[in-house]
């Protein structure tokens, strides 16, 4: 597992107050329990079902975290959160439900999984969110939905659990996450395969492979960086590097132009939000 970026302890995980089942550990259910452990959360109020756990997810049992421990052994379960794969839930529903009670905080991170199927086969009172995976290190973004019947404190526990992972925005509407699972969900993706094409160009343009490579991880994660801590937008920023007649702008000419950068990713980002959808029926 990777490191985070900061762990200052939370108040609210430090003080959970109940069982926390996490319900698959593979990348993001892993990168949240990391947080968790990082800020403060007591591993043995962490009850991890997964029937395939990885060796890193095995390690923590010396930190208090049971895992796949029987409902019957577990007793109330004041949270849990869902991250298995969305086609694995029909499966997994009935088993967790058992862990579930009426009043259970029920998160789930799975996308294109609606609020009413959650609370129609796992029961309880549910939080529909949607991280992505820079939450490894603490610099997530996740976009979060309650259902009517969710308490505050119940919300802040949300709140707190996905903030562990990095910053949290919560909307009123769900039908916005189809279109938040397009941009930030699978959003990492398309900044990686910019770095993989970046570099694949530079191949073309000359460069030896490994240099390419080098030089567009670095520009990439060094203009995140750059992005993240400048208070300028991206707009601006990318006016920066762009001398007039210069060798920038020739290059944003074709990234620009009316078959350039917009309509690919605005096609590209419609299809997600499309298999968003189609992944709740
Ligand atoms: N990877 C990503 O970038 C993001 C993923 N998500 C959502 O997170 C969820 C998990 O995705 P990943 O972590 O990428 O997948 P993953 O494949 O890394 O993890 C899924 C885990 O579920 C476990 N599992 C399988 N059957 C199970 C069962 N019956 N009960 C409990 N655990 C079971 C697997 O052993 C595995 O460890 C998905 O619903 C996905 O939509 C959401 C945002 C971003
Ligand atoms: O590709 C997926 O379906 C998941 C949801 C967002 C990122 N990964």
């Amino acid at each position: 597992m990777l490191a985070m970026a900061n762990t200052p302890k939370s108040p609210a995980l430090q003080q959970l107050g109940g069982n926390l089942v996490l319900a698959g550990a593979g990348k993001m259910g892993g990168a949240l329990l990391t947080g968790w452990l990082a800020q403060g959360l007591d591993g043995g109020e962490v009850v991890v079902i997964d029937p395939q756990p990885s060796d890193e997810i095995r390690a923590l049992t010396a930190r208090g975290v049971r895992i796949n421990a029987a409902a019957s052994d577990v007793g109330a379960v004041a949270t849990m959160l869902v991250a298995v794969k969305p086609q694995t839930f029909a499966g997994a529903a009935p088993a967790l439900r058992s862990y579930a009670g009426p009043s259970t905080l029920v998160v789930s991170v799975m996308a294109g999984t609606p609020i009413a199927a959650l609370a129609a086969q796992i029961g309880g009172h549910v939080v529909r969110a949607m991280p992505n995976t820079p939450a490894a290190i603490g610099r997530g973004i996740t976009v979060a939905v309650a259902a009517d019947d969710v308490t505050p404190q119940q919300r802040a526990t949300a709140d707190a659990l996905l903030r562990a992972t990095g910053a949290v925005e919560w909307v009123e509407d769900e039908s916005l996450i189809d279109a938040v699972t397009a941009v930030s969900g699978s959003g990492p993706a398309y900044v990686f395969l910019l770095a993989e094409e970046l570099a694949r160009a530079g191949v073309e343009a000359g460069l030896p492979e490994a240099l390419a490579t080098t030089l567009a991880r670095a520009t990439v994660a060094g203009s995140g960086e750059l992005l993240h801590r400048s208070e300028l937008d991206s707009a601006t920023l990318r006016q920066n590097v762009t001398s007039p007649g210069g060798t920038t702008a020739a290059a944003l000419a074709v990234l620009m132009a009316d078959d350039g950068f917009r309509p690919l990713l605005t096609r590209a980002v419609a299809a997600a939000a499309k298999r968003s959808r189609e992944l709740a029926k």
